[in-house]
């Protein structure tokens, strides 16, 4: 497709977006703007976009896709604008704030001016923020959440989702409301606990520096998503603060619950509670994208000596398999460690478990 599409907030999710549109739609102008002057000229360098301009207002009168990719307080504000500019008749509005009911909201004196706005939360990201962690395949296979009112014409959501094919999400259609109650529970509330976890530590590291120091394998994990920007995670909380309020009531007595096994030694009880959540949580779809992403990792047993990685790693750079992130897990007393490796897709996954087999003797595993 042709046309101007304007991404304001050249961030993680704005740059994502232009380069998996740009992917699909190579004739397509691709437009940025930011408040932040640093933040527009790594967008301009990277490619990300083709042209960057100093004023949202004029840009947006120009456009035929206008992406508002700024934290959900900046979204409310970049809307406001647009009610006192005169758009392009066919212009799509569009969203990617991790709220929608407040955004919505505020889009309506837009759509009672007859401009399509339709909200939309892909539903995959990560900690890292800015245009330099952008990648045209962040959103593949992730869902991503529509969230059209009635004043929308279905041929207008049609040609959005045309727009952001190369997202290569999954389109979901959901209200407001339903995407706020949904995203309060698995993604808001989650960064409220791994934050918490991460205070808790903090205060004991006060008593005692090992803390930090022995800080490994599960706290890391549990807690990666506190490493977000915290700007964002602000705007988010005081957007969907009913939702959350409602949660934390829900977490408090989820705690008692759990305290109350504790404090009885009530060795079945606590069982049964790790025993169910494993259940549930090994029950959840791990190949689609999403809430939890998908990873293809292979494990390998490696014993510890220094050049492993560099053995293992070597191997798979002459079967050119690219690998995305590699990590020992645990630090462990015996003398094998446990390697993970990272790749794009399973069939670069199968080929590092072959070749890996057919170079070592190491044990490679599949969870
Ligand atoms: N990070 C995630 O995992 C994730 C996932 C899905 C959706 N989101 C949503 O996407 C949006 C952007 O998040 P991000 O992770 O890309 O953040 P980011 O910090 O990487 O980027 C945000 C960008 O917006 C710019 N900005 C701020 N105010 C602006 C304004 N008024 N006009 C134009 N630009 C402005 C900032 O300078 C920055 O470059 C947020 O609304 C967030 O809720 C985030
Ligand atoms: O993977 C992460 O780091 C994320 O926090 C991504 C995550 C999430 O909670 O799942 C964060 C906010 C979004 O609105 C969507 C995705």
């Amino acid at each position: 497709m042709r046309g101007n599409v304007l991404i304001a907030g050249l961030g993680l999710i704005g740059g994502s977006i232009a380069l998996a549109i740009k992917r699909v739609h190579p004739d397509a102008t691709m437009i940025g703007y930011d408040v932040s002057g640093e933040s527009l000229r790594l967008a301009r360098s990277l490619g990300v976009i083709d042209e960057a301009v100093p004023s949202f207002a004029h840009a947006a009168c120009e456009a035929d896709v206008i992406v508002l990719a700024a934290p959900v307080a900046q979204t409310e504000q970049l809307l406001r604008e647009l009610v006192a500019l005169p758009l392009r008749p066919d212009v799509i509005v569009t969203d990617v704030g991790s709220t929608k009911e407040r955004i919505v909201k505020q889009a309506w004196p837009l759509l009672e001016q007859g401009v399509t706005f339709i909200g939309g939360h892909p539903m995959a990201g990560s900690h890292k923020s800015g245009v330099a962690a952008a990648r045209a395949h962040l959103f593949e296979n992730a869902f991503y959440i529509l969230t059209p009112t009635e004043h929308v014409k279905e041929e207008q959501i049609t040609r959005l989702k045309r727009w952001l094919e190369g997202t290569k999400a999954h389109f979901v259609t959901l209200t407001p409301k339903e995407h706020d109650r949904i995203a309060g529970v698995i993604s808001h509330f989650p960064h409220i606990i791994a934050a918490s976890l991460v205070h808790q530590a903090q205060q004991y590291e006060r008593e005692d520096e090992l803390v930090s120091r022995l800080a490994a394998g599960g706290f890391r994990d549990i807690t990666r998503i506190a490493s977000s920007n915290p700007e964002m995670w602000r705007d988010i909380f005081i957007h969907n603060k009913e939702e959350l309020l409602h949660l934390f009531d829900r977490w408090i007595e989820e705690m008692k619950k759990i305290r109350t096994y504790v404090a009885d030694g009530d060795s079945e009880r606590i069982y049964q509670y790790f025993r169910e959540a494993k259940q549930f949580r090994d029950g959840l779809p791990v190949r689609t994208k999403g809430a939890i992403p998908s990873f293809y990792d292979l494990y390998v047993d490696v014993p510890d000596y220094p050049g492993v990685i560099s053995e293992i790693t070597g191997y798979l750079a002459k079967e050119r398999i690219s690998i995305t992130n590699i990590r020992i897990i645990e630090t462990r007393e015996d003398i094998y460690g446990v390697l993970r490796l990272s790749f794009q897709t399973d069939d670069d996954r199968q080929r590092a478990k072959h070749c890996i087999e057919a170079n070592t003797n190491y044990e490679t595993y599949v969870v």
